[in-house]
């Protein structure tokens, strides 16, 4: 039987009636998933299931109904078009893999007018469904807390502080991003997806409609699995900067989107990223592991320097057009 995710129940973490000996069973499961493997389960996560129903619901909406010109509206611009290169709606067309589209939002920031620097403008709202952005801002604000509960269980499993992380995710430079795939209208050796990459922050936790076999993670033999959906539970991945600052102990692990079947399929990943002047500076001694290059640089310059370079995305399209044709 192929390798599956590991399922961690985190309600006796954020229940207030738990010892902490309960609490610390549950970081220690946490613990265990991100060294081993990098993604796992989250059940019982507290986020209410009509919100979430309500995000997948007003987010498909937006992905049916948004017009040509809403979504230039909406699209991501450079700094020189008047834009922060970041935030907003974009398109990854590629004829053989299909496509995808994209609205990115982040933590907002005080904005004068343009030119922006990166990641410093405004954050672009779609206009129907008209509370979209209400039902957006409610979820991310569930999210956030989300994300802070689980870097306190986290540190517990690490056996460091358990507020080590507070002061670096406190205004946590979060992204929320609304995506959709579209169906594959034709039968061919290609799909439409994103190629293998590692996530860039410290968590995300992402929320899928039901479409089985399309999110891939690599295990730690070397084999393509299936991460489908489990009603009621996110998957979670560790990113790269959790990977620096626990110097390598956890894994961001490469996964990969092949979405084959001939529906929309929305996705809606939750980046949980450091503050914006957070150091990448590892919680665990030298003797854990390696030294990290980017010691010591803040969480500002790793993100400008991403977007600086053509996006992430879309590079990685690009550079990964065999992903399709490796899948069983
Ligand atoms: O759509 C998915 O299942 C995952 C998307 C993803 O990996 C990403 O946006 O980083
Ligand atoms: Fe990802």
């Amino acid at each position: 039987m192929a390798a599956s995710l590991p399922v961690i129940d985190f309600a006796a973490f954020i229940d207030h009636a738990s010892s902490p000996e309960e609490k610390k069973a549950v970081a220690l499961q946490i613990d265990n998933a991100c060294r081993e493997v990098g993604f796992f389960y989250l059940k019982n996560h507290g986020v209410p299931m009509n919100l979430i129903g309500d995000m997948l619901t007003k987010s498909r909406n937006f992905f049916e109904t948004a017009t040509p010109e809403e979504k230039k509206r909406l699209a991501l611009r450079k700094i020189a078009e008047g834009g922060d290169n970041a935030r907003g709606f974009l398109k990854i067309n590629n004829p053989e893999k299909g496509s995808h589209e994209a609205l990115d939002v982040y933590r907002p920031v005080e904005t004068r007018d343009p030119p922006y620097t990166t990641g410093m403008g405004p954050n672009q709202w779609p206009s129907t469904p008209s509370d979209f952005r209400e039902t957006a801002e409610e979820y991310i604000e569930r999210l956030e807390t989300l994300g802070i509960q689980v870097m306190k269980a986290i540190a517990i499993g690490l056996k460091v502080d358990e507020s080590i992380f507070l002061n670096r995710i406190n205004k946590a430079f979060w992204n929320l991003r609304i995506l959709g795939y579209e169906g594959r209208k034709e039968k061919s050796k290609e799909q439409a997806g994103i190629g293998e990459h590692t996530d860039f922050g410290i968590l995300t936790f992402l929320l899928t409609d039901s479409n089985p076999k399309s999110l891939q993670v690599l295990s730690k033999s070397g084999e393509w699995i299936w991460a489908d959906p489990i009603e009621g539970c996110y998957v979670c991945n560790i990113g790269d900067m959790l990977h620096e600052w626990t110097r390598g102990a956890y894994k961001s692990t490469l996964h990969r989107v092949c979405h084959n079947a001939e529906s929309l399929r929305i996705s809606i990943p939750f980046f949980f990223d450091p503050n914006w002047d957070a150091f990448i500076s590892p919680v665990l001694p030298a003797a854990e592991g390696v030294v990290d290059r980017d010691e010591g640089i803040r969480y500002e310059e790793k993100f400008v320097r991403s977007v600086e370079y053509p996006l992430w995305r879309d590079s990685l399209v690009q550079a990964n057009p065999t992903v399709a044709s490796q899948v069983a």
